[in-house]
């Protein structure tokens, strides 16, 4: 069993409601007001800039070399490629750059990444990934999952996004993240330890789905 999975079973209901949330089953039966996932995209565009500081982090907090090069690879991806293409996917949805650039951060915005930002910063590496994980795993299994249902035809417009996640690379990406989690456990995991990375853990799929309400709440306001 890998630690993901490990903590993914111990958190199941936190998991559950992030992974299943209704934003998520809306995102795939096409239901989902677009007013929601507007407002969802400009928030992840703020959501992606801090994350790509808390690889940064990781950078810094990395034991070894490989570990460095493997943070870096995250900063690098978002830096390089996926903000580019998060303003060209909010192109599509008819929001300009600045419309983006300059929208404010919401609470939930805030919450989730300066939470995974301080799990980083007051603790391990180890802890910054248990923070990371939920994120970086969820998506590929949420796209997965909705493709497998059929989500991604022709006549859903999320079926771009769908199938971003789902795509090889980005399942890579999330095979690629756990087995770096499970080796930086096994160098630094204990069991007297666990308790506090599994909290980590549930906290950051608790702040997931708050990311998804944000977006449903948009649609009622
Ligand atoms: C709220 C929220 N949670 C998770 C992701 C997925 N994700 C997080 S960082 C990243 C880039 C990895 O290289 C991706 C795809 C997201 N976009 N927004």
């Amino acid at each position: 069993m890998t630690l993901f999975e490990r903590l993914k079973a111990d958190a199941a209901p936190q998991w559950a409601s992030y992974t299943n949330h209704d934003f998520v089953r809306q995102l795939g039966d096409a239901s989902l007001p677009q007013e929601c996932f507007r407002h969802y995209l400009v928030q992840d565009y703020l959501f992606l800039i801090q994350f790509a500081r808390a690889y940064a982090l990781g950078v810094y907090k990395s034991p070894t070399i490989d570990d460095m090069r493997q943070s870096l690879e995250g900063v690098k991806a978002i830096l390089d490629a996926e903000l580019d293409l998060h303003v060209g996917l909010c192109g599509d949805w008819g929001m300009s750059r600045s419309d983006i650039e300059n929208a404010p951060e919401e609470t939930p915005t805030m919450a989730y990444t300066r939470f995974v930002l301080d799990a980083g910063m007051s603790g391990d590496l180890l802890d910054l990934q248990a923070a990371l994980a939920p994120c970086i795993i969820g998506y590929a299994e949420i796209g997965a999952r909705l493709q497998d249902g059929g989500a991604d035809h022709a006549g859903n417009p999320y079926r771009l996004w769908i199938g971003e996640y789902a795509g090889d690379d980005y399942q890579k990406v999330a095979g690629g993240f756990s087995c770096w989690l499970d080796r930086t456990a096994a160098q630094v995991l204990t069991e007297n330890r666990y308790p506090r990375v599994l909290s980590i853990f549930e906290k950051a799929c608790r702040l997931e789905s708050d990311f998804w309400q944000m977006g449903l709440d948009a649609g009622s306001r």
